[in-house]
């Protein structure tokens, strides 16, 4: 069974990073509802979820992803780019090293989220932009070369992850929105969504993706191309620049 690795909110929430749209008020108790859902999809769709200690003190912490990337056996522990999200990795750090991955770190003065890295087979994008620098990249290829994979560094300048403005489809196409894409040839293929949130996919298996429940046009394209979307309302968390992809780190090995 497939695990994916959550964070419970922090009480302190409403007060997250916001960096590239407005900041508007965030209903809590909505927010731990949604949250649970989310996470009740992980189980309904026949994933074990696993907690990191919550940490109030931090309040992006809800988006774990940010903390690793994990590739094979290894899990390299990012160091964000935002000095607010720093203490998040520690924690995220013995859990994954709990469920058997070995641990390496991205050390000063790289920087890298999460939130930037794009794996689709061997071949591992990563955005340079806001968070992720060149040091963090030439880290993350130095920790994964060794296993097989390609780092690719792509240009992130109009959203705040490489992931807010793109993910792929199980067969490997990358799907985004385009006015949001700062550069949509850097992929092998390409296919714009309708919607900004479209392009945030989870693949919850060969062919369920879960997907927010503000990109119905972009969930309609998905099902002609014969997916099956798993549709999930995380509008508080879209207040603060997260999507579907964020709340969970899947452990797929
Ligand atoms: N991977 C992600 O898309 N993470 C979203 C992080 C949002 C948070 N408010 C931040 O600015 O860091």
């Amino acid at each position: 069974m497939p695990t994916a690795l959550i964070r419970r909110p922090s009480s302190r929430l409403a007060e997250g990073l916001v960096t590239h749209i407005e900041r508007r008020p965030v209903d809590l108790g909505l927010a731990f509802e949604q949250w649970q859902r989310y996470v009740d999809a992980l189980h309904d769709t026949g994933w074990r979820t696993v907690e990191v200690p919550a940490i109030d003190e931090c309040p992006d912490s809800v988006f774990i992803e940010d903390t690793m990337v994990v590739y094979g056996d290894l899990a390299m522990i990012a160091r964000a780019g935002a000095d607010e999200r720093r203490a998040e990795a520690e924690a995220a750090e013995a859990t994954v090293l709990e469920q058997g991955y070995r641990i390496a770190r991205i050390n000063e003065p790289g920087t890298l989220d999460g939130g930037d890295v794009l794996k689709i087979g061997s071949t591992i994008y990563v955005g340079q932009g806001g968070r992720t620098n060149a040091a963090g990249i030439q880290q993350l290829r130095d920790a994964f070369a060794p296993l097989g994979a390609e780092v690719r560094a792509v240009p992130v300048q109009k959203v705040l992850h490489l992931k807010s403005a793109v993910t792929a489809l199980p067969d490997g196409t990358v799907v985004g929105y385009e006015p949001l894409v700062d550069d949509p040839a850097a992929f092998d293929a390409f296919r714009a969504v309708p919607e900004e949130a479209g392009a945030h996919v989870v693949l919850l298996d060969d062919d369920r993706l879960l997907m927010a429940a503000s990109a119905p046009k972009s969930a309609q394209l998905f099902e002609g191309l014969g997916y099956r979307p798993v549709v999930v309302d995380i509008s508080e968390f879209e207040k603060l620049e997260g999507c579907v992809t964020c709340l969970s780190v899947r452990l797929r090995r």
